[in-house]
């Protein structure tokens, strides 16, 4: 049974959003929105509730994170952990016709379950990108030049962007460790960056001197354009070799850009994402300790939706960026009309007039509140239209 005190508890990881957060989460919003905008995506919604097995399965949020329900005809169904497999069913269904490359945009609210009271919200805002069918490096470049000139515009200050690549970190595991199995187990060390834990499992493995050099050679991946050349050395396959020409060149183009000096190289940065296939990324701000946001290319999620093609985006969480930013939604000029009963209705006038000139206006009846002192400290005007009315309906002050 419920117990009082439970029924004014929320959900674990489930949040209330107060004014002044609020209003700080709508202005970032609102300039990130608009920085896509003008580079042409387009913003659309998809339901908050999907099918678990067109969605929820392809999501790449582990299973024991989704919130399952069940509609009344049975069905699995699961709130959207993730707005990158929506948009590959919307790609897939209601714009088949409509050519590639699509630019797409969204802001949603996400749902990804918590086993314990970690402090990690449940429910959480993000706004992000979806640039589907270039698989060409300038379509990474862009992907990611627009994810910083979108934080550029919110006002964060000090941020940057780690970018890495998928097809490298298999790839050299895969040619030392030798089956997939065994670089799993390393590349779930990368994913958690627990790099003590891949530093002792590699020194217990039978390897050669050389190939447990190599893989710690990797952790050492992380800086500037100077490291390509030590990645190379590692790294013997063509698939690898093919992984750092694509980030060379991104490289580049992001100089061209003029943002490379957002941009920090990490070749062994592995996302929890399964369906990455390239270059990923993260974003890290100086006030957080964890990523504000993070994207990658995904080149085969589409074909499970029948309407193959490349993709690459970026999802930015809201409520992280407005803990770095800090309040900054500026304070609004606030007035309240106190009124008496007998000059209501020109209270009622005045009001609307100052609505019309675009200012906030409260508008109270004087008996409906037992305290108009406290009252009027909440306020930066307070007029009063109370006694008797005077010629052209001037409040008193
Ligand atoms: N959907 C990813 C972000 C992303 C968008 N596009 C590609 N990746 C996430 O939630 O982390």
């Amino acid at each position: 049974m419920l117990s009082k005190l439970f029924m004014f508890e929320k959900p674990l990881g489930m949040r209330d959003t107060l004014p002044e957060l609020y209003e700080t989460k709508t202005y970032l919003r609102t300039e990130i929105v608009n920085e896509m905008k003008r580079w042409g995506y387009q913003m659309v919604e998809t339901p908050t509730v999907e099918y678990y097995d067109t969605i929820g399965a392809k999501s790449a949020i582990l299973d024991q994170q989704l919130f399952k329900l069940m509609d009344k005809q049975g069905y699995s169904l699961v709130l959207r952990p993730d707005m990158t497999a929506p948009i590959a069913r919307l790609v897939s269904s209601s714009l088949k016709q409509t050519a590639y490359p699509i630019r797409l945009g969204y802001h949603s609210n996400l749902f990804r379950a918590q086993q314990y009271d970690g402090g990690r919200p449940a429910e959480f805002e993000q706004v992000g990108a979806e640039l589907i069918g270039d698989g060409s490096v300038s379509a990474d470049a862009e992907t990611i030049a627009l994810l910083i000139e979108s934080l550029k515009r919110t006002g964060l200050q000090q941020f940057k962007l780690a970018i890495g690549h998928v097809g490298f970190v298999d790839a050299l595991l895969l040619e030392i460790v030798g089956n997939k199995e065994r670089a799993e187990v390393l590349r779930r060390f990368l994913y958690e960056k627990n790099y003590v834990g891949f530093r002792s499992h590699v020194k217990g493995l039978q390897l050669s001197s050389i190939d447990k050099k190599r893989l710690f050679g990797l952790l050492k991946l992380r800086g500037g354009n100077e490291l390509f050349e030590q990645a190379l050395k590692l790294v013997e396959s063509e698939q690898g070799k093919a992984a750092l020409e694509e980030l060379q060149e991104l490289w580049t183009v992001l100089k061209e850009y003029g943002l490379d000096s957002f941009i920090t190289m990490d070749l062994n940065l592995v996302l929890h994402m399964s369906y990455y296939t390239g270059t990923v990324f993260e974003v890290y701000s100086q006030e957080l300790g964890v990523p504000l946001g993070s994207g990658g290319r995904y080149d085969e999620l589409l074909q499970q939706f029948n309407r193959p093609a490349q993709a690459i985006g970026f999802g930015i969480r809201l409520d992280l960026l407005a803990e770095a930013v800090g309040q900054i939604a500026p304070t609004e000029y606030r007035t309240c009309v106190i009124f008496s009963r007998e000059r209501r209705a020109e209270a009622i006038g005045q009001a609307r007039q100052l609505r019309e000139e675009g200012q906030i206006v409260v508008l109270q009846d004087l008996n409906g509140i037992a305290n108009v002192d406290q009252m009027s400290e909440d306020y930066d005007d307070i007029l009063y239209v109370i006694g008797k009315s005077k010629q052209g309906g001037q409040a008193d002050e």
